[in-house]
């Protein structure tokens, strides 16, 4: 099956909104939504309420603890109290008491900490299993859209974000405003001309923070969206070794990951990298604001402090507060400052978990483009499930064009009966939509026009889970999963399936053999994607995992790739035996299989020419004669004499093959 390559994909328009992309640079985000964020954190609603109480536990004994401290002071310079053994009482009282104070806050804290922690624990999983059940709801020409890299770093790095945003980031903006709004009341309660004079500065302070802030948040946006785009790269090389390997292209491939990483060799430490959007670039500009920016609020906020201490000893000399409460005073300001660099990081990390968010939600809120039937009876696409499958196909002018290219046809006006239990060849030349025909009876795209229908049944209206478990596919390379045979084979079978049933299929296939011989049987992990095993092998393993399925219909794409001639010979006796008693449509490549079926189903440019058997169509079809001649060089199992015989004269001077 040919794949859509990059140029032509990109040259599509694409969609509006969450549904239906249609090019390689498809839409990979919604506006990023806080409320949605927070929504997030709605099942923990009962434990972040508990810490909440411990929050502020744990800030009103942080509070607290200066306005106790004060009062050893004001005892400490008290010149009512004459004896030291007196004044030495009254600091122990105090100071036992803030002990006290300081040893319940800090418990508190822990306990809130702990709760956040596991909340947010509860939040991501749950996230990553919801994420992951709406990106397999997805429908193929999503994935045919976006990579499965970006989608991974979606389940990975970018829940691991909202994880923290969740758990930590809001909670501890709300814990820094609290104590940020409790100390600047209690900085009033002790001096209001000392608060309004430090509270001035502290806004100035934040104002100009503030863009900084701002513009850190967009740099670590950014700075994930480029490190998103580097992990497309690398999971798809990574996925495709073999390949990278094969063609030496590692060189090529770390260029491609390099490109979006950046090279910090090529230029000296404190010089900006070029102008390309590298990870090196986002991150040696979001290094200097974020530095700017902790610089600008710690130093800023510091220095301020000297000036309202500077006033307070004053006040303290006009009599208009005491010493204990400068102290005081002096602690909260402290505390603020923390508390507005603490929010600033907090903030800074909300509006990164923003960005992912955005992304994270395009997901969970994109509507499959194709949708499940409705079970309502009376709805227009009321969900049909008959008892069992006949595996009656009719396409009935069937025109279709894959979503990521729109205006280019694939199918025109196609229509075609397929009888129960009978084998159909699919022949045409490259391109000309066979392997597509198997694509829309497994409903992985809908038409664009015309229907196709099962024993009489819209496609539509079938209950898709229904649907797909009656056909078996074995595709032309065969996916197995990094599980053992006897996972790989009962993979998609929805019921009990006894040793010997798994066996008797296996040797249905041709695969019990040659299983038996692998050190742990049935049992051997065959390694990711199948590795282990070799092209036929798999084939056959396919193969019997489609017998275990029940179908009643089976699809098979012919393998084009060179088995050697036992593997082909196995495999071949594998399918003749998985045919029997089937609804069968079979992309086909070689001459013997074209021959044994019931219909050849001729396509050319993106129609169908001819529908007959070989030796009708050998006759009537120029097409076919034409396919035969031209194909024929790549058909496995035909030799000159063979098609000497079927297509006189023009072999003459050819080797005869095998
Ligand atoms: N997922 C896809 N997205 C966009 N276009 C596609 C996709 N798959 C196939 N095509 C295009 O659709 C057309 C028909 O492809 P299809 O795979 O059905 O051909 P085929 O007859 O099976 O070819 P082959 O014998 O080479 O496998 C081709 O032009 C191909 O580029």
């Amino acid at each position: 099956m040919n794949k859509p390559d990059e140029t032509d994909t990109k040259s599509q328009l694409p969609s509006d909104g969450n549904v239906g992309d249609s090019e390689d640079d498809a839409p990979t985000s919604t506006k990023p939504s806080l409320w949605k964020l927070l929504h997030l954190a709605f099942p923990e609603i009962h434990m972040l309420l508990l810490s909440f109480i411990f929050m502020i536990g744990a800030e009103a004994a942080t509070m607290v603890t200066p306005l106790v401290v004060a009062n050893a002071y004001d005892i400490l310079v008290d010149p009512s109290i004459t004896e030291n053994s007196e004044r030495m009482e009254g600091i122990n009282y105090w100071m036992m008491l803030a002990i006290i104070i300081t040893i319940v806050g800090i418990t508190a804290g822990f306990i809130r900490a702990t709760i956040q922690g596991v909340i947010g624990e509860r939040v991501v999983a749950r996230l990553r299993c919801q994420l992951y059940k709406r990106i397999l709801m997805q429908e193929i020409a999503f994935f045919d859209t976006h990579k499965s890299g970006e989608l991974v770093s979606r389940l990975g790095s970018d829940t691991t974000l909202l994880q923290s945003v969740v758990s930590e980031s809001l909670p501890n903006v709300v814990s820094e405003l609290l104590k940020t709004i409790s100390a600047m009341a209690l900085m009033f309660y002790i001096s209001p001309k000392l608060a309004g004079l430090a509270l001035g500065g502290v806004l100035v302070i934040f104002m100009i923070g503030l863009p900084m802030g701002t513009l850190l948040g967009k740099l670590s946006k950014s700075y994930q969206d480029v490190l998103g785009q580097a992990q497309t790269h690398s999971t798809e090389a990574i996925g495709s070794m073999r390949t990278v390997q094969a063609f030496a292209a590692e060189k090529k491939e770390l260029a491609r990951y390099s490109g979006k990483i950046g090279d910090p060799d090529s230029i000296p430490w404190w010089w900006p990298p070029k102008n390309k959007k590298t990870t090196y670039r986002v991150g040696f500009f979001k290094a200097i604001a974020q530095s700017g920016f902790f610089t600008w609020i710690f130093g800023a906020g510091f220095g301020y402090l000297n000036v309202t201490l500077w006033y307070g000893f004053y006040l303290v000399l006009q009599e208009e507060m005491t010493l204990g409460g400068l102290t005081a005073f002096n602690s909260y300001i402290i505390s603020i400052g923390f508390s507005m660099g603490m929010m600033a990081q907090a903030i800074a990390r909300v509006f990164e978990g923003l960005g992912a968010s955005g992304r994270v939600f395009y997901l969970m809120d994109r509507v499959p483009q194709i949708p499940e039937p409705l079970p309502d009876p009376k709805a227009e696409r009321a969900i049909v499930k008959p008892e069992s499958m006949v595996g009656e196909i009719r396409f009935e002018n069937v025109s279709f064009s894959y979503p990521s290219r729109p205006s280019q046809p694939v199918l025109e006006d196609v229509s075609l009966t397929i009888h129960p239990n009978t084998t159909t060849a699919l022949v045409g030349s490259s391109g000309a939509g066979k392997s597509t025909i198997v694509s829309l009876l497994q409903r992985f795209y809908d038409t664009n026009q015309g229907t196709i229908t099962v024993d009489g049944h819209d496609l539509k209206s079938l209950d898709l889970i229904w649907l797909r478990q009656h056909i078996g596919y074995v595709q032309q390379e065969p996916q197995l999963f990094g599980l053992t045979i006897r996972e790989n084979m009962l993979y998609g079978v929805d019921r009990d399936v006894s040793q010997e049933e798994l066996e008797s299929a296996s040797k249905d296939a041709y695969a019990h053999e040659f299983i038996v011989k692998m050190s742990e049987g049935y049992d051997t992990l065959v390694g990711e994607r199948g590795v282990q095993l070799s092209g036929g092998q798999r084939q056959r393993v396919a193969i019997a995992r489609a017998l275990l399925t029940n179908c009643r219909i089976l699809l098979l794409d012919e393998a084009t790739s060179a088995l050697d001639a036992e593997s082909e010979h196995l495999v071949q006796q594998a399918i003749d035996k998985a045919v029997v008693g089937r609804t069968v449509i079979v992309v086909a490549h070689r001459l013997s299989t074209i021959r044994r079926a019931d219909q050849i189903v001729v396509m050319d440019n993106h129609r169908v020419v001819d529908v007959g058997m070989h030796d009708t169509l050998m006759e009537s079809s120029s097409k076919y004669q034409d396919l035969i001649k031209r194909q024929s060089v790549m058909m496995r199992d035909v030799t000159s004499s063979v098609l000497d015989r079927i297509l006189p004269g023009i072999c003459d001077g050819d080797e005869e093959e095998n």
